[in-house]
């Protein structure tokens, strides 16, 4: 029935205001008013409608991508919007396009690494799309490895100009998303060769099409690279190729923020040190953090919604069955998920601080946070989106059979996240680098510089390393400190027993390589303290709101105590806590399950996403499931006829070959 709220006797057990969480959820009133104003916008316009793009061929698909960004950007200027504004109305829209490189590196890649000149020069350009961008890094054999790309700029003093060449097959640049059918001009990754010498990688501004016809330039090999993992999802995307047969580009088309090619094919080197090359993957890390609370809090309010009208078993003299939601396995799936959706909203909105702060120190010619800032965006990067993706799945299989429905939203939800774990970093080299620095910071403990920031606690390395967890009781559980210490110690020790093996080996980089599976251990358990601390900041702000803060104290015992069910063989080996204390926080985390289990949909309306954001019939606001699954059925192109194509062909023949085969 139209306009029923069947999670209307859900809604009514709320223990906290929920327009009040969803303030704290958006981050401040202004954020939310402005996502608000643009989700209802983009889900009231027809253009924006999403629901058949798992049926289209790749061609359509395309086509259908391209009408939706260019509209957006129409709306854009018709309504003259802010670059907030914007920003959020193409998340809105939802559909991975060839804006978001151009608007997420493209434009961050010439702001953090142009001079001022060429910002001037390039900036206003971009910023009115009268060219469109890519960010062209990655080659056929070599992604990870930035050192070993294989693309070479040579600097001809003659003319003044590099000379941009492919050498070999594994040197085309392949993935740049945008790349393959639009982009005009890319900011291309090549080594730099200048009198015969080899000067490491920079960054290029190449024009790749004519701005006339969009034809390649003389020199230039382009394409898309071809259909990726699953249907609609990333494949909207033209994620593509390129090779370069001795392209001439000027040389202040080299981006020379961090080093400078002089007239004569000198080059100097400015203060900024020579990692800053690598600035707009830190930024784009950074982002993909905050967008792994979005992927999560996506998957985990549809599995929340249908888990409390999904019923199986359990009825009593012909009442009604048990909403799944209250059988305690699905509390103990679908629970440490909401919490770590919160989790991650809380450290992403950190890491944007921390980006901000780091930022602003490089303008002023401090370098000092960057090691930092590069552990932090690398470690959280790989961490919340290999949870997140990880939980997609996860909910999924919390729907049950129809969780496999494309009308769920899942699977393509799925497959449009799951490369966030590959893309921007592989998620375990980036746990290697937070690993490096890790070790680093043990092998300069004692050297009179103490740790600061997200590895202060090194800095008590000896009260670390002989503290003994003091729980007695499950509720012992519940105070900030013991957690804290818990996780503080785990950490420390895991680093530290591997800079004790580290030790043991003449040759550093081979221990590094044999401990490598240990260290991605420590990087890992050094992060999850960083997101439960900032938790547990969190909470020490002012939050208003009847019982928003106490919702959230419950979430984060329930994401901190989960953590510590999970990896209690970490918290055990290295002797802080005992088998009894293990026991005694599983049980304190059940009675959190309970505190949790009547405020869950709230807490996930909270979100306020709007159902054409969601795009899913399991996860819609009113809960009337049934009917929209049954309906949604007789609108797939298979049902648009009662016999089906391809019945006089084959079905026909089988059967009376059958018939043949009986009558023997
Ligand atoms: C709001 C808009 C958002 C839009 C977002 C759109 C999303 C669209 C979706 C997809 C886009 C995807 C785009 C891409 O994938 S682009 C390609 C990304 N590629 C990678 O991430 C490559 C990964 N590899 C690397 O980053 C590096 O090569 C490396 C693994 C870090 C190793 O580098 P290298 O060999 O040079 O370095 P070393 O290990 O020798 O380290 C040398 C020292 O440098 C320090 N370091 C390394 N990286 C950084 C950095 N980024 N910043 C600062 N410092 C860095 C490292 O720690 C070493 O320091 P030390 O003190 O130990 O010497
Ligand atoms: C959807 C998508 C969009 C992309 N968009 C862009 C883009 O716009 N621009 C761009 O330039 N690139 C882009 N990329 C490329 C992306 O950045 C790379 O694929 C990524 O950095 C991983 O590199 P790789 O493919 O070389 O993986 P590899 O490094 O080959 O990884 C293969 C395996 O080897 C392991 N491995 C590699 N090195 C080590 C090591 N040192 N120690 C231990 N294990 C290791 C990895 O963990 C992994 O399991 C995109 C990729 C995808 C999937």
């Amino acid at each position: 029935m139209e306009g029923v709220d069947y999670l209307a006797d859900e809604r009514k057990k709320t223990e906290f205001d929920v327009e009040e969480m969803k303030i704290v959820w958006a981050g401040s009133r202004h954020t939310f008013e402005v996502s608000d104003r643009m989700a209802k916008l983009v889900a009231n316009d027809p253009v924006f409608r999403k629901d058949d793009r798992v049926m289209l061929a790749r061609k359509d698909l395309f086509k259908n991508t391209l009408r939706k960004a260019t509209y957006a950007w129409k709306r854009i200027n018709e309504l003259r919007l802010s670059e907030e504004e914007a920003s959020k109305l193409r998340s809105f829209v939802d559909e991975p396009a060839f804006t978001d490189l151009h608007w997420g590196m493209f434009v961050p890649a010439i702001k953090g690494q142009g001079t001022d000149e060429q910002q001037k020069k390039w900036l206003p350009l971009a910023y009115k799309m009268q060219i469109i961008g890519c960010y062209a890094q990655t080659e056929l054999g070599h992604g990870s490895n930035v050192q070993g790309l294989e693309t070479t700029a040579t600097f001809d003093p003659q003319t003044d100009e590099f000379v941009i060449h492919s050498p070999t097959l594994t040197s085309s640049k392949w993935w740049p998303g945008g790349l393959g059918k639009v982009s005009t001009h890319g900011v291309v990754y090549a080594r730099l060769i200048l009198d015969g010498q080899e000067h490491g990688i920079h960054g290029f501004i190449v024009q790749l099409r004519s701005l006339e016809d969009h034809r390649p330039l003389p020199g230039i090999t382009v394409a898309d690279i071809g259909m990726k993992f699953g249907s609609g999802a990333y494949n909207t995307m033209d994620n593509g190729l390129l090779r370069f047969d001795h392209v001439r580009i000027p040389r202040d088309q080299m981006l020379m923020r961090v080093s400078q090619v002089t007239r004569d094919g000198k080059i100097v080197q400015s203060d900024v040190p020579r990692q800053l090359v690598y600035g707009t993957m830190v930024y784009v890390r950074q982002t993909i953090v905050q967008d792994a609370s979005i992927a999560l809090s996506r998957a985990v309010c549809i599995a929340t919604r249908y888990s409390a009208v999904r019923r199986q078993f359990g009825s009593s003299n012909g009442g009604p069955e048990t909403q799944v939601i209250d059988y305690k396995t699905q509390q103990s799936r679908l629970f440490p998920l909401l919490a770590s959706a919160y989790a991650f909203r809380f450290v992403g909105e950190w890491l944007k601080w921390l980006y901000t702060d780091v930022t602003q120190r490089l303008q002023a010619n401090d370098f000092s946070t960057l090691p930092e800032a590069h552990a932090c965006t690398a470690g959280l990067k790989s961490l919340t989106t290999s949870v997140t993706a990880d939980g997609i799945e996860e909910s999924r299989k919390l729907c049950g059979g129809h969780g496999y429905l494309a009308s769920s939203g899942l699977p393509e939800l799925f497959a449009v996240y799951v490369p966030a774990c590959t893309y921007e970093g592989d998620n375990t080299v980036l746990m290697l680098q937070v690993a490096r620095f890790l070790m680093k910071t043990v092998s300069q403990l004692g050297s009179g510089k103490p740790p600061v920031g997200t590895i202060s606690y090194m800095g008590r390395i000896e009260q670390l390393m002989q503290c003994r967890c003091a729980v007695k009781k499950a509720g012992d559980w519940l105070n900030p400190n013991a957690v804290l210490e818990a996780f503080e110690a785990r950490a420390a020790r895991m680093s530290v027993s591997c800079a004790q093996k580290l030790s043991k080996f003449s040759n550093p980089e081979e221990g590094f390589a044999e401990l490598s599976a240990d260290l991605v251990e420590a990087a890992v358990a050094h992060c999850q303290l960083i997101v439960v601390s900032k938790f547990f900041e969190k909470l020490q702000q002012d939050i208003p709101g009847k019982g928003v803060k106490r919702q959230l104290e419950v979430l984060c015992g329930v994401y901190s105590l989960h953590l510590l069910h999970k990896h209690q063989g970490d918290f055990l080996a290295t002797s802080y806590i005992t088998p009894k204390q293990a026991s005694l926080a599983n049980d304190q985390l059940r009675e959190l399950y309970s505190q949790v289990r009547p405020n869950a949909i709230a807490l996930v309306d909270a979100f306020n996403y709007t159902d054409h954001y969601l795009g899913s019939i399991l996860g819609c606001y009113d809960g009337n499931v049934y009917p929209k699954l049954y309906e949604a059925a007789w609108r797939d192109p298979l049902n648009d006829s009662v016999i089906p194509d391809g019945y006089e062909q084959y079905i026909r023949p089988l059967l009376k070959q059958q018939l043949r085969v009986a009558k023997l």
